[in-house]
């Protein structure tokens, strides 16, 4: 939709301080009430021509986009207009130019706020839904477009939460599709300003861009969540099944005395750490791909709540956690199906040896 400049500058004050609610690189962003809906107005800053690059790549981008973990465009404005302006104490005739783009309003604003140094601030349900929610939202990006849209700057500060905590990917700015795998990476010619701490080797040694390399971004993104904006410094001083141990510690610790269902958690803890350090390998081969992660995450939750399970699964399941009290979560059905029962129910509860499980699986 083709917002005009009037109605905008109506429905914030004209573009007011009481109105604004961010900034960021390359724009002003205001709260507005259109329709009765709440809007965000991303006001860009003027007289910035390299920013008209982005400006047309985010709404080029996000008007291809519908999904619910990427944020809603509604409209934008762009208008061009002569007017006298103070240059060098001088009055003169100059152009300006109006560039808004209208979002759907997210409340929660943006993740970075929620992380520091040490930890998120989110309890754990909510962490895993936001990581869930960004990797259905970028897996929407690279795999359900005509051409794969890669975002180029995903990290926290572009994270939007929406009043129930819902995750959306935003700050398009940078994107732009490709029509290649990772194997056939192109090479971009003007270097992008995103920030560093997200972008891959790859990038920074010759300017190669793929889908990994939002993988990559995805992965600092995810350890941070988990264990906070240092996390990834800690990493080196580990391997990687101590590094796994030690963010899983300082969970239960958070979980204890929770509602929720600690041993539960703690696999799906675990599991969000070892998808995050697939994703920061050096080597973009070696990363999975978006695809990968979702259908991850999307087994591990048809285990935990009940599905027949196959016994490799449950051999893998059983290998990485046999050092939790794992006996009330299991049901043995017969000697090749089993299932995983999130809340065991009182009638049912079968303790199993899980070296027993093992041996008779083998
Ligand atoms: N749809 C929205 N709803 C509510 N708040 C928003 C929305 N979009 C942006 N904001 C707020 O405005 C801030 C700045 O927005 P944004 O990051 O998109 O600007 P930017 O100029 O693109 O930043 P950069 O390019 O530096 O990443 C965000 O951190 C967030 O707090």
């Amino acid at each position: 939709m083709d917002f005009r400049l009037h109605l905008l500058e109506t429905i914030t004050d004209n573009f007011s301080d009481e109105q604004k609610v961010g900034s960021g690189g390359y724009a002003d962003v205001y709260r507005g009430v259109y329709n009765g809906e709440e809007i965000a107005l991303k006001r860009l800053h003027p007289l910035q021509l390299l920013d008209h690059w982005a400006f047309e790549n985010e709404v080029r981008n996000l008007l291809k986009v519908r999904h619910q973990n990427v944020v809603r465009l509604i409209g934008y404005c762009y208008d061009t207009h002569h007017k006298f302006v103070q240059h060098n104490g001088e009055l003169v005739f100059a152009k300006a130019m109006e560039r808004v783009l209208c979002f759907e309003y997210m409340q929660g604003g943006s993740l970075d706020k929620y992380i520091s140094d040490e930890s998120c601030d989110l309890d754990w349900p909510a962490c895993y839904k936001i990581i869930n929610a960004t990797c259905d939202g970028l897996n929407h990006l690279h795999n359900e477009q005509e051409r794969p849209i890669v975002h180029l700057d995903l990290n926290p500060a572009n994270i939007l939460l929406d009043k129930d905590m819902m995750a959306k990917i935003a700050g398009f700015g940078l994107s732009r599709q490709v029509d290649h795998t990772d194997t056939d990476d192109v090479r971009t010619e003007s270097r992008i300003a995103t920030t560093m701490r997200y972008v891959p080797p790859e990038y920074i040694d010759d300017g190669r861009i793929s889908e990994k390399f939002d993988v990559f971004s995805l992965g600092i993104t995810i350890l941070e969540i988990m264990a906070g904006r240092t996390a990834l410094s800690r990493y080196p001083e580990m391997s990687q099944e101590q590094f796994i141990e030690f963010v899983a510690e300082k969970w239960m610790e958070r979980l204890q005395g929770t509602l929720t269902s600690q041993e539960i958690d703690t696999i799906r803890v675990e599991m969000c750490v070892e998808i995050a350090l697939r994703c920061v390998e050096d080597d973009p081969h070696k990363r999975p791909s978006i695809k990968e992660i979702t259908n991850d995450l999307k087994e591990l939750e048809s285990e935990i709540e009940g599905m027949p399970l196959s016994s490799h699964r449950l051999k893998n399941l059983l290998a990485r956690y046999d050092r939790f009290s794992i006996d009330s979560l299991i049901i043995l059905h017969s000697s090749t199906n089993y299932s995983l029962c999130p809340e065991p129910s009182p009638f049912i509860h079968v303790y199993i040896d899980v070296h027993s499980v093992l041996r008779r699986l083998q």
